[in-house]
């Protein structure tokens, strides 16, 4: 039976899942940092990727290769954008999710790779350029068990960039580019690699800060992948695959 793959950036993002599964490591899975479990009469697959695009699609890709999934999770924290009604501590769960600064930066302001007019990835007359879009029944299945285990959470479009936006004028720039309630810097390539390998992707972030001025004593990391994790061990109890 092939597992469900559990991704982050970072081991904080997952230790408490690591723990709550009593997940084992396993060796030898090129670079990555990678856990095993048997959850729930689940197999699960728990891997650190790495921080940002590169590491993720690379990481994703690996994880596919070598074991196979019936589902991909990644997971972390990401910055809410004001307004969207997402507060520190609160899940998001990704409905979409798009490359925000890839582009074209031009005279007239910056262009979204249709631009350019080569897709990052193409199939069946279906072309992506920025924005890739993620499984609609594991999102609505995931925001709806969140709101019933009590968290507070809203469903809508991620964005993920290169550079961690640090201003509130770059955070509404963005929000002139895409729609989107949570900004990260990896989704958006571990969705693509999803895609490609034709494998249904849930992304849920906890909260750790707002897309505003860069103010680090506003940030609750802690608070963020804590209850990410937490939301994703009852999940995992009973996936909606
Ligand atoms: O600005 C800093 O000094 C700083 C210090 C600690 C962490 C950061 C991060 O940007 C964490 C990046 C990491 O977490 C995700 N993340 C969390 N919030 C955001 C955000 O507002 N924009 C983009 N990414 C965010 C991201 O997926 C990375 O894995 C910065």
């Amino acid at each position: 039976m092939k597992p469900i793959i559990v991704t982050a950036s970072t081991m904080l993002e997952l230790s408490e899942l690591i723990a709550g599964t009593s997940a084992v490591a396993v060796p030898h899975v090129g670079h990555l940092q990678v856990y095993r479990a048997r959850y729930c009469d689940r197999d699960l697959v728990i891997a650190a990727t790495g921080i940002g695009k590169v590491n993720a699609a690379c990481a994703t890709t690996l994880l596919l290769e070598r074991f196979g999934a019936k589902m991909l999770i990644n997971t972390g924290c990401g910055g809410a954008f004001p307004g969207c009604g997402l507060g520190i501590g609160d899940l998001a769960v990704a409905q979409s999710e798009s490359f925000a600064d890839e582009g074209v930066q031009t005279p007239n302001g910056w262009h979204s790779l249709e631009l350019i007019g080569i897709p990052v990835f193409q199939e069946g007359g279906r072309r992506f350029f920025n924005t890739f879009p993620l499984d609609p029944d594991l999102a609505r299945g995931a925001g709806e068990r969140a709101l019933e285990l009590g968290f507070a959470a809203v469903s809508g479009p991620f964005l993920t960039v290169s550079t961690c936006s640090g201003s509130a004028d770059q955070g509404e720039e963005l929000l002139r580019r895409f729609q989107g309630v949570c900004e990260n810097m990896e989704g958006g390539a571990v969705a693509q690699v999803a895609l490609q390998y034709a494998v249904p992707l849930l992304e849920v972030r906890g909260i750790s800060n707002l897309v505003e001025d860069r103010d680090l004593a506003r940030w609750d990391l802690k608070l963020a992948v804590s209850r990410a994790q937490s939301f994703l061990l009852s999940y995992l109890e009973h996936p909606k695959l």
